[in-house]
């Protein structure tokens, strides 16, 4: 096995065991960053799966047997050994997927609030009793652990979207088997090292890097596989909702978004740009709930443009690892000619750059942070996510225009507005059809509030008290012969 960077680990993690693949195949890793091979990971498939899986469900009855406090205390143990070490994993993790150092550590720090908070939410799988209509009789309400988990994760939060899922599941008593993106495996893999050192049983976490569609398969095949949460894309989430079905698991999908980002005439201007900074240009616009359309009354339009196009200039763009760079790489050349091809279609229909709009003089994936004017509901822009790092200004007069703009969309993600007007911003957050709403506030992930969409962003939430819903079953005992 070799080890570079602390953390970094060149073999899978299955039944605590690190494992190559079967056929020692590998994939090899980059830094976005530099182009420079970091190492490589095991390219496991069907047959590795199929064994994580049978440990995960070898794990089982001992994981759930366990009290809730002994799961929690473990947990807290997790979260501990997680933030001694954010320096490391931050590193681990810029390396692998370009943001910038600061960025990253603030990513894994949330993963240790992501399983401090399951922690606490283990000890709160609260019952009920429920009055009888029956003599005799008492009905109780329990609820279970769902079983074994899978887990398919993406590169753009390598760490806390692992957290979101492993925290409630362990919390919850079941165990499961992770798949981390290919393209960031190492943060991953990390997870089977932490769960070593905070002493969780062999089998109750697994972490396997390789195949999507083979690990995947299994996964949604497998029969003792339970339930499946996935973040990823639309169209991905959608195959796995199609494949799981065949065993109908339960499922929770992250998905796509097309967030709105709308600044009304009596908004705060400078609040609004600054919220804007960080909706839109945070892990340099590779966020599910950065804001891909800005929408702005036309009052203010003329000065939020100027004060966001003076703010996206002075970003700092370089190495996620240089002190005081706020922009790091886009992950690989595909995501910067996504963002080239929606540039390109909006000039055509008539955009005009007021900043940015091409390459980096770093080269690389390196993209300029940009500003486009003059959009129309006919680009691209409009209805497909960018991922990058793009502000497209779209201008509107009325408030029933602006929110018929922002949910002009199949996704339903994140959604924010900047108001001082109290009965607009009620009126508006009730009428946008959207899972999340920012209200003057352009940065709302939290582990304690609940995170997920509508339509076709998904379903189940993530964090909060709800996200542990989705891991447990609801047992219907009736009590009889009370007398
Ligand atoms: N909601 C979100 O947070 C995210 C949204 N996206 C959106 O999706 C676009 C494409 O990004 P991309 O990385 O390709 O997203 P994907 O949905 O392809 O990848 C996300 C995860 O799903 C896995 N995966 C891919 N294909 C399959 C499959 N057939 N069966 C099982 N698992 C699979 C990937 O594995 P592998 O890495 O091995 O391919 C990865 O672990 C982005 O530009 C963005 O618009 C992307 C990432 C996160
Ligand atoms: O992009 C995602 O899938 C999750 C975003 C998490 C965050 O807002 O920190």
């Amino acid at each position: 096995m070799t080890r570079t960077l602390a953390f970094q680990h060149e073999a899978a993690y299955v039944d605590g065991q690190w494992i190559g693949a079967d056929d020692d195949k590998t994939l090899t890793v980059r830094d976005p960053a530099t182009g420079e091979t970091l190492g490589t990971v095991p390219a496991c498939g069907k047959a590795e799966t199929a064994r994580a899986i049978a440990a995960a469900e070898a794990a089982l009855p001992a994981w759930r047997a366990r009290t809730a406090k002994d799961r929690a205390q473990i947990l807290h143990r997790l979260a501990n050994i997680i933030e001694q070490n954010a320096d490391a994993l931050g590193t681990l993790l810029t390396r692998e997927q370009g943001k910038s150092l600061a960025e990253a550590k603030g990513e894994v720090n949330f993963s240790a609030a992501y399983v401090r908070w399951f922690a606490e939410e283990a000890q709160r799988i609260y019952g009920d009793v429920i009055p009888s209509p029956w003599a005799g009789r008492r009905i109780l309400v329990t609820k279970e652990p769902v079983g074994v988990v899978g887990a398919i994760t993406p590169w753009n939060f390598p760490s806390s979207m692992i957290a979101r899922k492993l925290g409630p599941a362990l919390a919850a008593g079941c165990t499961i088997v992770i798949k981390p993106a290919s393209q960031t495996p190492y943060s991953g893999l990390a997870w089977g090292e932490l769960c070593e050192q905070a002493g969780i049983p062999a089998g109750v976490v697994n972490v396997l890097t390789g195949s999507a569609s083979a690990i995947g398969g299994e996964l949604m095949d497998n029969p003792a596989v339970r339930k499946i949460t996935f973040t990823g894309s639309t169209p991905i989430g959608k195959k796995l909702v199609e494949q799981s079905a065949k065993t109908l698991k339960k499922v929770s999908m992250e998905l796509g978004g097309n967030a709105p980002f709308i600044v009304f005439d009596d908004a705060d201007v400078d609040r609004a740009v600054e919220g804007a900074l960080i909706a839109k240009y945070r892990n340099s616009g590779q966020t599910c709930v950065c804001t891909n359309r800005f929408l702005v009354q036309a009052g203010i339009h003329d000065s939020f443009v100027a004060k966001l196009a003076a703010a996206s200039e002075a970003l700092k763009v370089g190495n996620g690892l240089e002190p005081g760079v706020q922009q790091g790489p886009l992950i690989d050349e595909k995501a910067v000619e996504k963002v080239e091809e929606h540039i390109k279609d909006a000039l055509g229909k008539g955009a005009k750059i007021v900043t940015g709009g091409h390459r980096h003089r770093l080269g690389g994936s390196f993209f300029e942070p940009t500003v486009l004017t003059g959009m129309t509901p006919d680009m691209l822009v409009a209805r497909d996510e960018t991922f990058g790092p793009l502000s497209p200004v779209f201008k509107f007069d009325t408030e029933d225009q602006a929110v018929r703009m922002a949910n002009d969309t199949e996704f339903g993600l994140a959604s924010y507005f900047y108001t001082r007007d109290l009965a607009r911003a009620f009126r508006v957050a009730e009428n946008l059809k959207y899972g999340m709403v920012g209200i003057n506030e352009g940065l709302i992930t939290t582990e304690v509030a609940p995170f997920g969409g509508v339509k076709e962003s998904g379903m189940g939430k993530e964090g909060s008290k709800y996200g542990i819903e989705d891991y447990l079953d609801v047992k219907y005992v009736c009590v009889g012969g009370l007398g």
